[in-house]
């Protein structure tokens, strides 16, 4: 038993019902791990522990909010797990909590736009880079716009909620934005594109 759902009493990890490649969803219904849901949810995962990596190299006090916001986002990202495995056709009689918050989208353009106004303007396309924090935010970048697009296949099929999709949309432009900070606020030099 991984992430998806905090334990309610003692368990074993392994319960060896998924070991014929076949899960279940939020919904109790079962499907094979192959599935374009499971795809999104391990992506989802590979995303939030990318971003307790990053997290470590976050570490000095000049980079303090940020590591807050980043831990905030890893909550947000397991309600957004929540909502992945719950198809939208699957929904009645799933309690209110698979709503997700459009406005966890509006706090990250706060945030982008409160980080932006301490960096230098972009003029050239810069390459990941900037040290350690800021390459592997560029890191969690990438990672973020693969949940997405598996995302947005979910929600062209309506088994999603297209504010998931757009939260990760914004949050793609977040880590972009965090990469910069975090090679600004470190004294360090991101590469710039040269022909
Ligand atoms: N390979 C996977 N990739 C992404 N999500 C998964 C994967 N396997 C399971 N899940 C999801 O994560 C939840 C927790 O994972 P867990 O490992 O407990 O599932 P399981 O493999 O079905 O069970 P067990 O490991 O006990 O046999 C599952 O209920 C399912 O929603």
């Amino acid at each position: 038993m991984l992430s998806m759902r905090a334990p309610q009493v003692a368990y074993k990890i392994y319960t060896k019902t998924g070991d014929k490649g076949v899960s279940s969803l939020y919904s109790g219904e079962r499907r094979a791990k192959t599935d374009d849901i499971f795809n999104a949810l391990g992506t989802s995962d590979e995303l939030s522990s990318h971003i307790g990596v990053a997290l470590e190299y976050c570490a000095s006090p000049d980079l303090q909010e940020l590591s807050n916001r980043l831990q905030k986002i890893q909550c947000i990202l397991q309600e957004a797990n929540s909502v992945i495995a719950t198809p939208r056709r699957h929904e009645e009689g799933v309690d209110k909590k698979m709503e997700f918050s459009p406005n966890y989208t509006v706090n990250l353009e706060n945030w982008i736009d409160e980080m932006e106004n301490e960096l230098p303007k972009l003029t050239s396309f810069i390459l990941p880079s900037g040290g350690l924090a800021s390459s592997h935010l560029h890191v969690c970048r990438t990672v973020c716009r693969r949940a997405e697009r598996m995302i947005v296949h979910l929600s062209s099929k309506k088994e999603c909620n297209s504010d998931v999709s757009i939260f990760f949309n914004r949050l793609s432009d977040f880590l972009f934005t965090a990469a910069r900070f975090a090679c600004f606020k470190s004294g360090k030099k991101e590469f710039i594109y040269k022909k």
